[in-house]
C-alpha cells in the first residue's frame, strides 16, 4: 500500500505526519516502527496522525505513536508541528486550534512570529496520577515539591538517582544534574525509561539549572531514545523546576535541538504553556510492506 507523509521537526524532535481525516489507512504498530525506521523507512522519532473533529467545539483528534510502535498520551513538539501542519495544508484557517489527545484537550496557537504556544495543561505531581509506584519509598522535600530514590539496577553508579516525578498527560522523570554534556544519558536513560517503579514506563529527563530563568535539558525518551528535544520533557522538567524552588515562572530551556519557552504559573490547577519552533521539512510518499 502506498501512502503519503509529510516529516516535521519541532526543535529537531522529528515527525512523519500522516492525513486520515479523509478515512483511516489501518496501519499497525509494525507499520509505525517502519516508517520510525530510519535506515528502511522514512526515520522519525513520533508517528503524528491527524483526525476528523471527535466532537463539538473540538477541531481535530491528534494521536502519536512513538518510533517503537506503541501509541502514546501526549507530544510537546508534535502538537506544535501538528498546529502547523493543518493550518499549511489548509484543514483549517483558525490560529488556535482545539485537538483532542488521550491525555485531554489541548490548544495550540500559531503565532505571527512563526513559533507556536501551546497551552499543554496542568502538570500533574502525584505519584500514583504519573503513574510511579512509591511503595516504600520515603520522598525528600525541597520547596513544594518532593525527589524520590530511584535505585538503578545495573548502572555503575551505586547510589540512587533522586527523581522528581511528573506527568504531562505522558510521565516523567526528572534529575538534576551539573552538566548535561557529561550526564550519563546513555547509560541510565534505558534503566530509567523502563525501571519497574513505572509501570507504564517513563521519559527520563536530565536537568541542569544555568540560572533561574535559563535551563540545559537532554531527555531519554520512552519509546524513541534519547531525541534532541522533548516539549512534554521541557514542560515536566520546569514544572518540577518551578516546585522545588529553583526556577521562575518563564524559562528558557535550551535543547541539543533548538529553544523552547515554558511558562508556569507554579499553581497546580494552572496550564504549562509550551513555545517553540514547527517546521514542515517535506512531502513524501512511500510503499508500506504488507507486512512489515
Ligand atoms: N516519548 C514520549 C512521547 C513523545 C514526547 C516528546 N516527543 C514531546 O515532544 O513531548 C512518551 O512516550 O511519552
Amino acid at each position: 500500500m502506498q501512502i503519503r507523509f509529510t516529516k516535521m521537526q519541532g526543535a529537531g524532535n522529528d515527525f512523519v505526519v500522516l492525513d486520515e481525516t479523509q478515512g483511516r489507512l489501518g496501519l499497525t504498530p509494525a507499520h509505525y516502527r517502519f516508517l520510525a525506521d530510519r535506515h528502511f523507512g522514512v526515520g522519525a522519532d513520533q508517528i503524528l496522525t491527524v483526525r476528523p473533529s471527535p466532537a463539538e467545539g473540538i477541531d481535530f483528534e491528534y494521536v502519536i505513536h512513538n518510533a517503537d510502535g506503541g501509541e502514546v498520551e501526549q507530544c510537546g513538539n508534535g502538537a506544535r508541528c501538528f498546529a502547523r501542519y493543518v493550518r499549511d495544508k489548509g484543514l483549517t484557517t483558525k490560529d488556535t486550534i482545539r485537538v483532542q489527545t488521550l491525555a485531554g484537550v489541548i490548544a495550540p496557537q500559531l503565532t505571527p512570529d512563526g513559533r507556536v504556544t501551546v497551552d499543554m495543561g496542568r502538570p500533574e505531581f502525584d505519584a500514583a496520577r504519573v503513574p510511579f509506584d512509591a511503595a516504600g519509598l520515603a520522598p525528600v522535600a525541597q520547596g513544594l515539591g518532593q525527589k524520590w530514590p530511584l535505585a538503578l539496577a545495573g548502572s555503575a553508579q551505586d547510589a540512587p538517582v533522586m527523581v522528581a516525578v511528573v506527568s504531562m498527560g505522558n510521565p516523567h522523570a526528572v534529575q538534576l544534574v551539573q552538566d548535561v554534556d557529561t550526564a550519563p544519558v546513555a547509560q541510565t536513560g534505558p534503566l530509567i525509561e523502563s525501571h519497574p517503579r513505572f509501570p507504564r514506563r517513563v521519559n527520563a529527563g536530565y536537568l541542569q539549572i544555568v540560572d533561574r530563568g535559563h535551563v540545559r535539558l537532554r531527555v531519554f525518551e520512552r519509546g524513541a531514545g534519547e531525541t534532541l528535544a522533548c516539549g512534554t520533557g521541557a514542560c515536566a522538567a520546569v514544572a518540577a523546576g518551578i516546585r522545588l524552588g529553583l526556577l521562575d515562572a518563564r524559562v528558557d530551556v535550551q535543547t541539543r535541538g533548538g529553544l523552547l519557552t515554558i511558562a508556569w504559573s507554579g499553581q497546580e490547577a494552572d496550564s504549562v504553556f509550551m513555545t517553540g519552533p514547527a517546521t514542515l521539512v517535506f512531502d513524501g510518499q512511500i510503499e508500506l510492506p504488507d507486512t512489515p
